[in-house]
C-alpha cells in the first residue's frame, strides 16, 4: 500500500524543517528547511528537484515548463534512471516477448518511492532512505527480485547512494544514472574537468568512439556524450556564477554529459527555447560497457558526492 500524506506526516515529519505535501495530484513530495539547506525532494522518482545550501544559491535546474504530472518524467533537479539508461539495451526483444514497452531511462523516474527513514542531525542535515516498491511494474519489466533503495544525505554538501541487491537465483544485467540538472550562469563559459583521456560513445555522432583530448571540456554545441570506464571525479566550472560545483563518484564507472543547444532543445516540449543556456547535465552512471550484471545475492552501490566552492 502507498504511504498517505498523512501516514507520512505522522511518521517522518520533524517540526518546521520536514513536511510532506502533494500538491500535484499522484506527486509526493518533502519539503527540508534546515541550518544547513533548503530542498525539495519528490517521493515520486526519488527525484531531488530543488537542493540550495544555506547561505549559497540553487544548485540545480528545474525547468519552468516541466510537467509534474504522474507518468511523465520531471524535466530538471536529479532524475534517477534506473533499471536502465536511455532507450533499453534489449528493449525490441523484450517488450516483444512480455508485450510491454520499456520507457527511455528505466520505470524508477516515474514511480513512488517507500520512505523507510528520515533522520535530522543537529547541524542540520537531514539523511532520508527511500526504496523502490517490489510491485507488480518491476516485474512486468523483468525485475521481479531486485531491492533498490536510494539514501540520501543533504545539507552543505549532498551525498547520494543507490544500493541494489539481486534476490532472485539468476544473474541480472541492469544501468543506473544520476542525471543532475546543474544550473548554471553563462553555459559558454562552464568548463567540465576529469574526463581528459576517456573515451567515450558521442550519441551526436553516429555512437562514434571519441577520446577526449582535452583537459577541459566545453560546450559550444549540442553534447550528448557517454565516457566510459572513467571513475575519475568531475568539476563543473561555472565562472558566471563564480563558482565550482565538485561531483566525486564511487562504483560508477561512466560519466554522462548532455546539452541539448539550440539544435535538439525544440525536440523537448518541456524545455523553454532558452533553457539550454541554463543548464549542464554531468550524469553519474553505469551504462553501455559498464552494464553492471548482478549475481544472485550481491548487492551493488553507486555513490556520487556534490560540493560546491566559489571560483
Ligand atoms: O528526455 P530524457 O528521456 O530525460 O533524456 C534526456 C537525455 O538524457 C541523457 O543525457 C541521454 O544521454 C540523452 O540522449 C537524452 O536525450
Amino acid at each position: 500500500m502507498p504511504q498517505t500524506i498523512a501516514e507520512l506526516n505522522s511518521k517522518f515529519a520533524i517540526r518546521d524543517h520536514i513536511t510532506f505535501t502533494e500538491d500535484e495530484p499522484g506527486l509526493p513530495k518533502m519539503r527540508i528547511a534546515t541550518a544547513a539547506s533548503d530542498a525539495t525532494l519528490y517521493l515520486y522518482g526519488a527525484h531531488l528537484t530543488q537542493w540550495t545550501p544555506r547561505g549559497g544559491n540553487p544548485v540545480l535546474y528545474l525547468s519552468p515548463k516541466s510537467p509534474l504530472t504522474a507518468g511523465k518524467p520531471i524535466r530538471g533537479g536529479i532524475p534517477v534512471l534506473f533499471p536502465w539508461f536511455g532507450p533499453r539495451w534489449n528493449a525490441s526483444e523484450y517488450d516483444a516477448a512480455h508485450g510491454t514497452t520499456s520507457p527511455m531511462h528505466g520505470f524508477a523516474r516515474t514511480t513512488v518511492w517507500t520512505v523507510d527513514r528520515v533522520h535530522l542531525d543537529p547541524t542540520g542535515e537531514v539523511e532520508v532512505t527511500l526504496s523502490l516498491p517490489e510491485d507488480e511494474q518491476a516485474k512486468a519489466f523483468g525485475f521481479p527480485d531486485f531491492h533498490a533503495t536510494l539514501e540520501f544525505r543533504i545539507g552543505k554538501e549532498l551525498h547520494m547512494t543507490l544500493s541494489v541487491t539481486n534476490r532472485s537465483k539468476e544473474a541480472v544485467p541492469f544501468e543506473e544514472g544520476f542525471h543532475t540538472y546543474f544550473a548554471i550562469g553563462n553555459i559558454h563559459a562552464v568548463r567540465v574537468l576529469g574526463l581528459r583521456g576517456s573515451t567515450y560513445i558521442d550519441k551526436r555522432d553516429n555512437l562514434t568512439r571519441k577520446v577526449q583530448r582535452e583537459t577541459e571540456l566545453a560546450f559550444s554545441r549540442d553534447v550528448d556524450q557517454l565516457h566510459v570506464n572513467t571513475s575519475e571525479p568531475l568539476i563543473l566550472q561555472d565562472p558566471a556564477n563564480h563558482r565550482a560545483i565538485h561531483i566525486l563518484k564511487t562504483g560508477s564507472h561512466s560519466t554522462v554529459v548532455w546539452n541539448p543547444w539550440t539544435v535538439l532543445t525544440p525536440n523537448f516540449p518541456d524545455l523553454a527555447e532558452d533553457s539550454w543556456e541554463h543548464f549542464a547535465c554531468v550524469e553519474v552512471v553505469n551504462a553501455a560497457d559498464d552494464r553492471i550484471t548482478l549475481e544472485p545475492g550481491a548487492t551493488h552501490g553507486m555513490a556520487m558526492a556534490i560540493s560546491v566552492t566559489s571560483l
